[in-house]
């Protein structure tokens, strides 16, 4: 049984909250609480809690203001909650995937550059240093002088997502299909076991979305390690995930994609989006899902699909 390391609770205004009191730990990577977060008096999140094992993807979905970037840094540490315990298994190497390539495009770079770039191993700064944080592995390549190409991993890193043959290539030449695939080899360089994504196909077609979550399985598979991600494309979520997490500043409904996707919440939050979703995932099997997730036989009167 993993014993997680504590890095929470913060105290906040609304003080501590106890541990869960029977968690199975067995493979947890991440669990994060009864989270609350308020900016300006408003609430932007309250009580959110979620846990995320090795080996499963788990996809946050939720209209426009509803929380998922806030949860999303909050779960990488980045941004304090005002309550709430964040939980990490010991040793958790996190790979981060931003919604935004984060370097000024103006920056004469190459792929082999950025990649090599020391903030390639770093999340990137909490929230009051951001600047700094953000600024000073940059500053610290440039004053050396040093122009390194495919350190060892870097060209492994880039295979595995299928893009050896953008090392040469300037940063500011790439489509936003590429950018994704070279910050996903950048994430990978850290060999996380936990893959935090940020809207991962923002900018993306709708080909290169399938190809870009079906890479995400993929490296699921071969490192056996658990995902993280924000998402706006409900039908790949709908494919894609384990668990679905339905965010509107509280949590909505969560579990089995399929349950989720009947659940009254969510179909409210997505109307008509929510129907035709379910339309592309639905699939013929011999069980059906609880709203909690669980997988239940069909009986001879069964009709979920
Ligand atoms: N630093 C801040 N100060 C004030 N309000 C903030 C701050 N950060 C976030 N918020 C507010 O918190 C809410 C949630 O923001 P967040 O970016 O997490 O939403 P989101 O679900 O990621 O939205 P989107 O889908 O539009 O990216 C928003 O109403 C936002 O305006």
């Amino acid at each position: 049984m993993t014993v997680l390391r504590v890095l929470g609770p913060v105290g906040g205004p609304t003080g501590r909250v106890s541990a869960p009191e029977s968690v199975d730990t067995r493979d947890l990577l991440l669990s994060l609480h009864d989270i609350g977060l308020k900016r300006d008096e408003r609430v932007v999140l309250d009580s959110v809690s979620l846990d995320l094992r090795r080996g499963e993807i788990l996809t946050v979905i939720g209209p426009n203001g509803a929380g998922k970037t806030c949860l999303i840094r909050i779960a990488l540490g980045l941004l304090a909650p005002d309550r709430g315990l964040r939980r990490l298994a010991p040793g958790l190497r996190i790979g981060y995937v931003p919604q935004k390539f984060p370097i000024n495009p103006y920056l004469p770079l190459t792929v082999a550059d950025f990649l090599a770039l020391p903030g390639a191993l770093a999340l990137p700064a909490p929230d009051r240093a951001a600047g700094t944080g953000a600024n000073a592995p940059r500053a610290r390549w440039w004053r050396g002088g040093q122009r390194r190409h495919a350190q060892p991993g870097i060209l492994a890193a880039l295979a595995e997502v299928g893009a050896e043959h953008l090392l040469m290539q300037p940063v500011q030449a790439l489509s936003g299909g590429e950018q994704q695939r070279v910050l996903l080899a950048r994430a990978l360089l850290r060999q996380p076991d936990l893959l935090v994504l940020d809207e991962p196909v923002q900018g993306v077609d709708l080909a290169g979305q399938a190809e870009l979550y079906a890479l995400i399985r993929d490296l699921r598979d071969r490192h056996g390690c658990g995902v993280l991600m924000v998402s706006h494309d409900l039908h790949v979520v709908m494919a894609a995930a384990d668990q679905v997490l339905c965010l509107n500043r509280h949590v909505c409904c969560t579990g089995h994609p399929e349950a989720v996707s009947q659940h009254p919440e969510y179909q409210r939050l997505f109307g008509l989006r929510a129907s035709s979703d379910l339309a592309i995932y639905t699939h013929h099997h011999d069980h059906h899902h609880t709203l909690h997730g669980d997988a239940a036989r069909c009986g001879k009167d069964c009709h979920h699909d």
